[in-house]
């Protein structure tokens, strides 16, 4: 990978050009014998003409209204230039040192953006988790990275780049098809240079004491929803995703080598008058031949322009003839700016409610409740 610096970064290397990132390797899938949710496999090379996209629209609506998830493949990035990117991902957390991470932390707790060190949610009773992130709104270069990153701030806007219009909108023209909306409804509402909080966000889970998995029952990031509209998590080989099946039964997401597992939030579920729900998913211990092993992610998490109401698209003739499930009052929508803090600020944070169904725990987040999940 050589690539020339632009401009707006000179000022942090003397070099004119970049070299590799120091490779990240993979580890082994599982070999364990999991029970692993069945998720359809949509091919977005196909999206080419009308008639493919009206087929793939069937296929995703009915992998959404069965489990929220679904994979991609043939998404446009080689399996290399994925490689880089969990690369650059992995030195993020391994070559910055604590007190410049420090430097790089949010300042806000409405906010993810930057560091977002281990110890800072709640998990179970007063565990806390054991997860880092770095968190970088799609605009880059509206923020000063650590040095590390910074020769590499030109492929990671390659990376948001490719997810946003090559990705996430062949996806919501799928999701709009799938209502009998026009196929812009909902791309509209995703500008890439809007004013928004749609961001690459790396992640490394650190494996625990025993004493933590004993007193959260192996649970790693509770059981809840993602409040964008849409999640592209980027395939990795560590177990420990699990998602909650309409039978009410936790269950595996298999690894698939350069495959995209994408999920619905809660901006997609208000939007869509519930037609395509918010899918609950959770992260537990990974396998035991996978146990000892740091787990890294790379996600583009997805949300609406900042200046969304986040109401139903009544003028959809598939809402007019099933119903919609509304949230809260159309007068009421959140905007997405005010949901996004909203959730932000409380999540870890505060004190959830029992709810009234077995295992879930409530709060209220705009006035609209919010459910997590044991
Ligand atoms: O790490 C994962 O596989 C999922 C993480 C997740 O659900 C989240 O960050 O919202
Ligand atoms: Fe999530």
């Amino acid at each position: 990978m050589t690539r020339v610096i632009p401009p707006q970064i000179q000022m942090t290397t003397k070099d004119e050009t970049v070299s590799s990132p120091p490779q990240y390797r993979a580890p082994a899938p599982t070999k364990e014998p999991l029970e692993y949710a069945d998720l359809a496999i949509i091919d977005l090379s196909k999206a080419n003409t009308p008639e493919a996209r009206a087929k793939l629209a069937t296929e995703v609506t009915q992998a959404m209204k069965t489990h929220g998830f679904f994979y991609v493949i043939n998404h446009g990035y080689t399996a290399d230039q994925t490689n880089d990117i969990f690369s650059i991902a992995n030195l993020t957390f391994d070559v910055v040192s604590q007190s410049e991470k420090a430097l790089y932390m949010s300042k806000s707790n409405e906010i993810y953006e930057g560091y977002k060190p281990r110890r800072t949610w709640l998990i179970d009773g007063e565990v806390q988790d054991q997860v880092e992130h770095y968190n970088m709104n799609r605009h880059l270069y509206d923020r000063a990275h650590p040095q590390a990153l910074r020769p590499f701030l030109p492929v990671i806007e390659d990376f948001a780049l490719h997810n946003h219009h090559n990705i996430v909108h062949p996806i919501l023209r799928l999701l709009a098809l799938g209502l009998e909306l026009p196929e812009e409804a909902l791309v509209e509402k995703h500008n890439f240079a809007s004013q928004g909080h749609t961001s690459v966000r790396f992640m490394k889970y650190h494996p625990r004491s025993s004493e933590e998995e004993l007193k959260t029952r192996n649970v790693w990031l509770k059981g809840h929803t993602d409040f964008g509209s849409i999640t592209i998590l980027w395939s990795q080989p560590v177990g420990g995703l699990q998602i909650l099946s309409l039978d009410g039964k936790w269950r595996w997401v298999r690894h698939i080598d350069n495959a995209l597992v994408v999920n619905a939030g809660d901006a997609l579920e208000f939007l869509c008058g519930g037609y395509y729900p918010s899918t609950r998913h959770r992260v537990v211990q990974p396998p035991a031949d996978q146990r000892d092993i740091p787990r890294l992610g790379v996600f583009y998490f997805v949300m609406p322009n900042d200046d969304t109401a986040l109401a139903p698209f009544e003028e959809s003739p598939v809402l007019q003839r099933e119903g919609i499930a509304r949230l809260c009052n159309p007068e009421n929508a959140p905007t997405m700016e005010a949901w996004r803090k909203g959730r932000t600020a409380s999540y870890g944070k505060v004190e959830l409610k029992k709810g009234a169904e077995k295992g879930v725990e409530e709060e209220i987040v705009n006035g609209v409740v919010v459910k997590h999940y044991n």
